[in-house]
């Protein structure tokens, strides 16, 4: 274990199996086996990701918010489940917890392929879901091993449910000229400016190269950053009338949500036999 104060435990949190990680009395991250799915990032004290107060945690749905993992389809672009399956199946922990450096804690997540999975998806595989968890910071890295004798092909996101004071105010930084693809309109075109939200919003954007921020009045922002691996970035707000529809959301909850999702929509990701891709996420509360 690293420095006095850290440890890792399992907890239940709404009747759920979780994996707690802590690091001293300021940092520490949830993770439901279910779907692997982080619930909760709490750094330097305060709480980062958004979880729907009306999620369902009934053990098959997907939980809505923290960081749900979309795979092997992204969103409904495909035959598969809307997300794929990842998020609605029962992972396990690869090992035990432990420390990874002196002021880091890692716990790393398996799924495996199934009759469930194998009656949606024809494929073998293995994803591994790695969080590491420094002072101010979470690193998600997601791998995919085709452990199968047949290509495979997939598209997949970190859907991350960031958590804003209230949205209105909120500005995401670091796609200034970035091509989008507004899957509201479907037109394409060039990002102007920070993004700020005034109603729905779902766009798909060429990743940039740099970090983006999350920036709002009064708060800390938020650094964002993903591995070239991810072709694109999802950012998306249900605003008032979507969330509307969203029986797993609160009246408000639009309000105190963006989601930023490192993500590869457009051109699947192709995996020969034996084949392995990674890509990662990091959120960071810069000092
Ligand atoms: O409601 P879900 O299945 O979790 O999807 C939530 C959202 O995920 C992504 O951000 C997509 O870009 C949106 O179009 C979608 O509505």
């Amino acid at each position: 274990m690293p420095e006095s104060g850290a440890a890792w435990r399992l907890e239940e949190f709404r009747g759920q199996p979780c994996v707690g990680l802590h690091l001293g009395e300021h940092d520490s991250v949830r993770v439901a086996l279910h779907g692997a799915q982080v619930l909760s990032w709490v750094a330097h004290g305060a709480e980062r990701l958004y979880l729907s107060p009306r999620a369902v945690f009934d053990g098959h749905g997907a939980i809505r918010g923290g960081v749900p993992v979309c795979f092997p389809q992204f969103n409904d672009r495909g035959p598969l489940p809307k997300h794929g399956f990842a998020r609605n199946q029962r992972w396990a922990l690869a090992a035990e917890p432990g420390g990874s450096a002196p002021d880091a804690l890692r716990a790393v997540f398996r799924l495996q392929d199934s009759p469930a999975s194998r009656a949606l998806w024809p494929h073998a595989f293995t994803l591994e879901l790695e969080l590491l968890l420094h002072p101010g910071r979470l690193d998600l890295v997601l791998t995919v091993h085709n452990t199968g004798a047949q290509a495979l092909a997939f598209t997949a996101a970190l859907h991350t449910y960031l958590g804003v004071a209230q949205v209105a105010a909120a500005e995401v930084q670091g796609l200034d000229g970035a091509a989008c693809w507004d899957a509201l309109s479907g037109e394409r075109s060039l990002q102007r400016g920070a993004i700020a939200f005034a109603g729905e919003f779902d766009r798909v954007y060429a990743a940039a190269a740099a970090p983006l921020r999350l920036a709002q009045p009064g708060i800390a922002p938020l650094e964002i950053a993903q591995s070239a691996s991810w072709a694109q970035t999802v950012v998306w707000n249900p605003g008032a009338l979507k969330n509307a529809s969203l029986a797993d959301m609160p009246a408000d909850g639009y309000q105190h949500m963006v989601c930023i999702e490192a993500a590869q929509v457009e051109s699947p990701i192709a995996l020969a036999a034996g084949a392995q891709w990674q890509g990662w996420q990091r959120l960071s509360v810069p000092a």
